[in-house]
């Protein structure tokens, strides 16, 4: 990396002006008042948001205030800046200013990010700064005015970022996003993005990084609707949970599908889950719940004090008729009685009488019309038409007739039901359905956006309870074909869009970030398998020596030799064994003294080494991986190579590979080239 003295020197300067500048901006907001309000409420409200104005305008003395700057190309005319410099937030020079920082989520920071030989945008020169500890240490000039497809490999700054030793949470990659994940970033708000990516291309940060971007760009409508990040478990929000924070976005809520639809209190075999979790399910739910609109046998009468008012069994049948399933079941039922009281008022009309519109309520809510109401609309709730559903096989054969085969429908048939729906023992597919119910009964709000991380994994029914969600908003959906580990994994991004409900794109991104390309080739070896449809991957780093894969004749102890060699390298250790074994690990690691944590669904586990259960390792990373026993992995579970390629694929420095028994043959024989 060239330091030349005086360049550095000019570069610190500009940081030092601009710590002075962010200062003074943080000055003049904590001098501004609230005293303007006109009231109590609103002056609290304004002393709230001027408090989260001077938060903003912190200066974290380990976060370097700008990443980057680039050099306009003075030939080519423009009313751009000679120079901007680019960082997670703006500074200017007092209020009228001129700008010292522009902030990297700024229409014209998209060049930085964008600009290259092939189109320099207008502009000369990017250079990217080197940082320790908040320190400018280096930098890296890259001209844009020379012939395209001139370049040089990856740059330093980009493959020190990476392989800089993880000892936390996920951190954010605002200073290197690649101009594929921009394009990806930068999408506009009403569209929704599918991104399939292979291991460590940077999914999951580009989804959070498209969060931050979206909340800049739209922040006042983003900030009444909402913007919601899905992850698959507890322990990998909280490792992803710092990225939107030190973007300065820290009101962005982040939930697992279980947060959302309700914690699972059962559960059952994969094959019903799956069956469950089928799209057909949303026919014969819908049907289950239509099932309880019954037709009306007799008329109504009303009696309003000498008068009665009757309306005909066929007039009852007709306005029942003409609302079923034209709305939910809820605002229906409660149509249902509004329009039968309104015909009993033009009974009224007609007699010469002359009700208002508190009559018609009135009616409305009156014993004769309730009692109907009762018995041809009666009020439902999800869990009592999903208890009648899977308890009584008579009701489900008449809501899966055609739909679902007969051994089917006896799969779904609880053995041994539940004395109420009160008691049942709702399982995480159930949720999805009872989610399903709900909207039907009661439309189900919608957020502003969506950002759906390891969507390969979810069932359709868990789709369209996040497609409701984000109904009158937008998704970026993200997930890679080949980590696919549920019985009921997706094949193809567009069943996903469709049960989604959302209209969008698929992209693709094929350049690995985390895993060196030893590493990658090895774990590519069960691609053939896992998901023959898709690429190879490609990894930014060679990583010679990265690879180690050893036949042990003993795996405990050998598992905390290789533990004990990684701790004494820089960085985090992940130990990921079949989920099973995870105990036995923790306790050999614990007879030698090593200190670790065991990952948990529930939590992240704060130590440099951990034990990591095979079925947790999805979304995240560790510096030095061990992976204990590959073929007790895969053969754990139904798409257990699936797994085992998300283990293989954790690793941004090394990988050894320890094996007492066999490793699986699609291991062993590495692909044709
Ligand atoms: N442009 C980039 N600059 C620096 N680091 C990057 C970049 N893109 C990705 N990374 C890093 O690569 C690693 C993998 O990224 P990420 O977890 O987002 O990948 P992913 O595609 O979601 O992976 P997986 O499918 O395995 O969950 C992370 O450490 C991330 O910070």
């Amino acid at each position: 990396m060239p330091a030349e003295p005086s360049t550095l020197a000019a570069e610190r300067a500009h940081l030092a002006a601009s710590r002075d500048a962010l200062r003074r901006m943080r000055e003049h907001a904590r001098g501004l008042s609230a005293d303007a309000a006109a009231d109590w409420v609103s002056r609290q409200f304004l002393e709230s948001l001027l408090d989260q104005r001077v938060a903003a305008l912190a200066d974290h003395p380990d976060t370097p205030l700008f990443f980057g700057r680039m050099d306009r190309d003075a030939a080519v005319p423009s009313d751009l800046p000679d120079v901007m410099y680019v960082g997670r937030r703006h500074v200017h020079d007092g209020p009228e200013g001129r700008p010292l920082v522009l902030d990297w989520r700024a229409p014209v920071s998209r060049a930085f990010y964008q600009a290259g030989p092939a189109d320099p945008m207008g502009w000369r020169l990017r250079r990217r700064f080197g940082f320790q500890g908040g320190e400018l240490t280096a930098f890296e000039d890259e001209p844009l005015d020379g012939p395209a497809g001139g370049g040089t490999g990856p740059s330093r700054i980009l493959t020190d970022e990476i392989e800089r030793p993880r000892t936390g949470p996920m951190r954010d990659i605002v200073a290197t996003i690649q101009p594929d994940q921009d394009v990806i970033v930068r999408a506009e708000l009403p569209r929704t993005v599918c991104v399939q990516g292979a291991p460590g291309t940077g999914k999951t940060a580009v989804g959070l990084h498209r969060a931050a971007y979206l909340l800049f760009t739209h922040r006042e409508r983003l900030s009444k609707s909402g913007v919601l990040i899905v992850g698959p478990n507890r322990a990998f929000l909280s490792y992803i949970s710092a990225v939107l924070p030190a973007l300065g976005e820290v009101r962005v809520e982040q939930a697992t599908v279980d947060d959302l639809l309700g914690a699972p209190a059962g559960d059952e075999p994969a094959a019903v889950s799956a069956l469950k979790g089928d799209a057909r399910m949303a026919r014969v739910v819908s049907r289950a719940l239509w099932a309880h609109v019954r037709k009306p046998e007799d008329g109504l009468v009303v009696t309003r004090g000498a008068s009665r008012h009757r309306l005909a069994g066929h007039e009852v049948r007709e306005t029942a008729a003409a609302l079923r399933g034209t709305t939910r079941y809820g605002s229906g039922r409660a149509a249902f009685a509004q329009r039968l009281a309104h015909r009993i008022l033009v009974l009224m009309e007609q007699r010469g009488e002359a009700p208002d519109d508190r009559v018609q309520d009135q009616v409305a809510r009156s014993a004769p019309v309730r009692r109907l109401l009762d018995q041809v609309w009666p009020k439902v709730t999800p869990e009592q038409v999903l208890y009648r559903l899977l308890s009584d096989a008579g009701f489900l054969r008449t809501a899966a007739k055609g739909v679902l085969e007969e051994d089917e429908q006896a799969a779904l048939l609880w053995r041994r039901p539940a004395r109420s729906h009160r008691s049942a023992r709702w399982t995480a597919a159930d949720r999805a359905l009872l989610d399903e119910l709900g909207d039907l009964i009661e439309r189900t709000a919608s957020l502003g956006h969506l950002v759906v991380d390891e969507a390969q994994d979810l069932s359709a029914m868990q789709l369209r309870a996040l497609g409701r969600r984000c109904g009158t908003g937008s998704a970026t959906v993200l997930g890679d074909l080949a980590q696919g580990t549920t019985a009921w994994s997706a094949r193809s991004w567009t069943d996903v869009l469709a049960h989604l409900g959302q209209e969008g794109e698929v992209t693709e991104l094929t350049l690995g970030f985390r895993v060196p390309g030893t590493v990658l080739d090895y774990a590519a070896r069960l691609l053939p398998h896992v998901a023959p449809e898709l690429e190879r991957p490609r990894s930014l780093r060679a990583g010679a020596g990265a690879l180690e894969v050893r036949r042990v004749p003993d795996l405990l102890p050998a598992a905390v030799r290789a533990a004990r060699e990684a701790l004494e390298r820089p960085g985090s250790v992940g130990l990921i064994v079949p989920d099973a074994g995870a105990a036995a690990h923790a306790s050999a690691l614990e007879a030698a003294g090593l200190a670790h944590a065991v990952l948990g669904p529930g939590h992240d586990g704060a130590a440099r080494l951990l034990v990591v259960p095979a079925a947790l390792a999805k979304g995240l990373e560790y510096d030095h991986v061990i992976v204990a026993e590959p073929a007790a992995i895969a053969a754990a579970e139904e798409r257990g190579l699936a797994r085992l390629y998300v283990a293989l694929t954790r690793a941004v420095t090394s990988l050894t590979v320890l094996h007492q028994a066999d490793l699986p043959a699609e291991l062993c024989d590495p692909p044709a080239p």
